[in-house]
């Protein structure tokens, strides 16, 4: 039989402009299925802007992105995709369990609700309001929110930024599961370590164009750290 080569997601020449700026400039990238895909980049470089196009938030102004073989739409409104976007300004009020067994209502065969709180460590503020959480909760209740419907693709805009040291860990060890149940992962970082640790492949951007990318073996082959790469093809002045 010959094996399924489609990959979880394409990207062809994608354009995005924004504030009559481009943003994302015909930009290629390509996650294989089950592995984990890091993207990397300076601060604006795009990467919540690309993460956006793949989620059905933001529409591209050219190009495709196919997601498991099909549109991003179909992809979306299947339950194939999940996203734990940087920041969800949108729960105030809720608690991490009430919020977490709404967002499973939302799906046809979610995970269930207090074993994944208890993994992430939400069960020790479940009676706390979303938005009385620590940053680092809160973020542990979005990874939760994007983990709930059992995505196949799952988009973790900087899974860890804010977080200590214990919960960084924490969130490693779950991609590592996630990867092992054959899931596929898209995560941003601006951490080298995390990257390095988690990542199959790496793809760096730099004012919405592919740098550079790589498996962490092939960026750093030669002695360079995966710092030294990403600061050799990238821009150090920030994208206004
Ligand atoms: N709605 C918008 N209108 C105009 N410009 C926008 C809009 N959204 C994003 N941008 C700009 O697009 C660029 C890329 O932003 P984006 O959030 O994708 O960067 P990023 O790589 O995720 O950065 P960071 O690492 O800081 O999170 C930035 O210059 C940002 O100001």
């Amino acid at each position: 039989m010959v094996p399924d080569t489609t990959p979880a997601l394409e990207i062809d020449d994608l354009v995005v402009r924004l504030g009559g700026r481009t943003i994302i400039d015909s930009l290629s990238l390509r996650a294989e299925v089950g592995q984990v895909t890091a993207l990397l980049g300076p601060n604006g470089a795009g990467k919540t802007t690309l993460i956006r196009c793949c989620t059905g938030i933001l529409n591209p102004d050219a190009g495709a992105i196919r997601i498991m073989g099909t549109d991003v739409t179909t992809a979306c409104a299947t339950g194939r995709v999940g996203l734990m976007p940087q920041s969800t300004g949108a729960w105030s009020g809720i608690k991490p369990l009430e919020l977490l067994r709404y967002l499973a209502s939302l799906h046809a065969h979610p995970l269930p609700v207090e074993p994944l709180a208890e993994r992430l460590g939400l069960t020790d503020f479940a009676s706390t309001s979303y938005r009385r959480l620590s940053g680092g909760q809160q973020q542990a209740v979005n990874l939760a929110g994007a983990l709930i419907g059992r995505p196949e693709l799952v988009f973790l805009d900087e899974p860890t930024a804010g977080m200590d040291p214990h919960s960084r860990r924490s969130v490693w060890s779950l991609v590592h599961d996630l990867r092992e149940a054959g899931v596929s992962v898209l995560l941003t970082t601006h951490l080298m370590d995390e990257a390095a640790e988690l990542a199959d492949r790496i793809w760096i951007i730099d004012h919405g164009r592919i740098a550079l990318s790589g498996t962490v073996a092939e960026l750093t082959a030669g002695g360079r750290t995966l710092e030294d790469v990403f600061l050799a093809n990238t821009d150090s002045r920030m994208r206004p």
